[in-house]
């Protein structure tokens, strides 16, 4: 039985109409670990949680906030470089925070690749965005974009080079993201490519065998929205079509195994907008099957 330690982002700033702020509650609960331990040999350890004291349109807080969960993930890069994290939102605004905490760990930034699991791009910066959402510009913070008012949130010293970044599931964007995406020649991939039946784990070994010639860290970073909403429909801002979730834990599985492969990041759970209670088990299935081996 493996003991399995967590840091625990529970922020709703970067999204209105969310509620994982409420996964603080979750994880808090005995029966969440108890049951993780009757179905894997799992147990929860320690849950570290980041908190803000805003949860909504407070920039200077969400911007604090930020900066703990980016110092968090540097001190936690330099102290176990070599034991995988999990660390577990909050909205996929904390990606920020995270990734970025990692570059600056890195012996070399731009050795450093991230593989993002998500419905969406969340490649906006405060021009583009339809919404206003902090969690539609992650990726755009995390690139460099160019835009002022995006840095002020964004704590990290280096960015991510963008071959280096893969995003797969994607099945809503708005165009200005497209354009951004394609002008830094970020690599992005539909739900068809990774499910085509013939696919199975070839998809993800080839796309692996790409990254580690020029990576030496790789994070995983999922966005739950990833997952067709008939299999995990607590999340924010479902889209239909979306990876079924048995694909997805078989790809995590061997994510996980692989040497360079740093940590994971799961993000956008809203029990809320749970049915069931099925989100939640889905949350405890990937964990599940990130850590540990058959
Ligand atoms: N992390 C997410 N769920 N992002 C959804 C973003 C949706 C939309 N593109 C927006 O910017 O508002």
């Amino acid at each position: 039985m493996k003991t399995l330690d967590i840091a625990n982002v529970p922020f709703n700033g970067g999204n209105r109409d969310g509620s994982t702020e409420q996964t603080a509650a979750i994880l808090a609960d005995p029966a969440f670990s108890q049951q993780l331990a009757q179905q894997y040999p799992l147990r929860l350890g320690r849950v570290v949680t980041l908190q803000s004291e805003h949860t909504h349109d407070n920039q200077a807080a969400h911007s604090r906030l930020f900066m703990r969960v980016h110092d968090t993930m540097m001190q936690q890069m330099q102290a176990l470089p070599h034991q995988p994290f999990l660390l577990i939102g909050g909205d996929h605004s904390i990606a920020m925070g995270t990734w970025s905490g990692v570059l600056d760990a890195a012996f070399d930034p731009d050795r450093v690749g991230l593989l993002w699991f998500d419905a969406h791009m969340d490649a906006h910066t405060f021009q583009t965005t339809p919404s206003g959402n902090l969690h539609g510009m992650p990726v755009a913070a995390l690139l460099g974009a160019d835009d002022p008012e995006l840095r002020v949130f964004y704590p990290g010293r280096h960015h991510l080079n963008p071959d280096n970044l893969v995003l797969a599931g994607v099945r809503s964007y708005e165009t200005e993201e497209r354009e951004l995406l394609d002008r830094m020649g970020v690599a992005w991939y539909g739900v068809d490519q990774m499910v085509h039946p013939d696919a199975g784990l070839a998809w993800v070994r080839s796309l692996w065998q790409r990254l580690r010639t020029q990576c030496d860290w790789i994070g995983i970073s999922i966005d739950i929205d990833v997952i067709d909403p008939a299999d995990a429909p607590g999340v924010s801002t479902p889209v239909a079509n979306g990876l079924p979730a048995n694909t997805l834990y078989q790809l995590l599985h061997w994510l996980m195994q692989q040497p360079e492969c740093i940590g994971l990041e799961i993000a956008e759970y809203s029990p809320a907008n749970d049915a069931m209670s099925k989100t939640r088990q889905v949350l405890l299935d990937l964990i599940g099957h990130a850590f540990t081996k058959p």
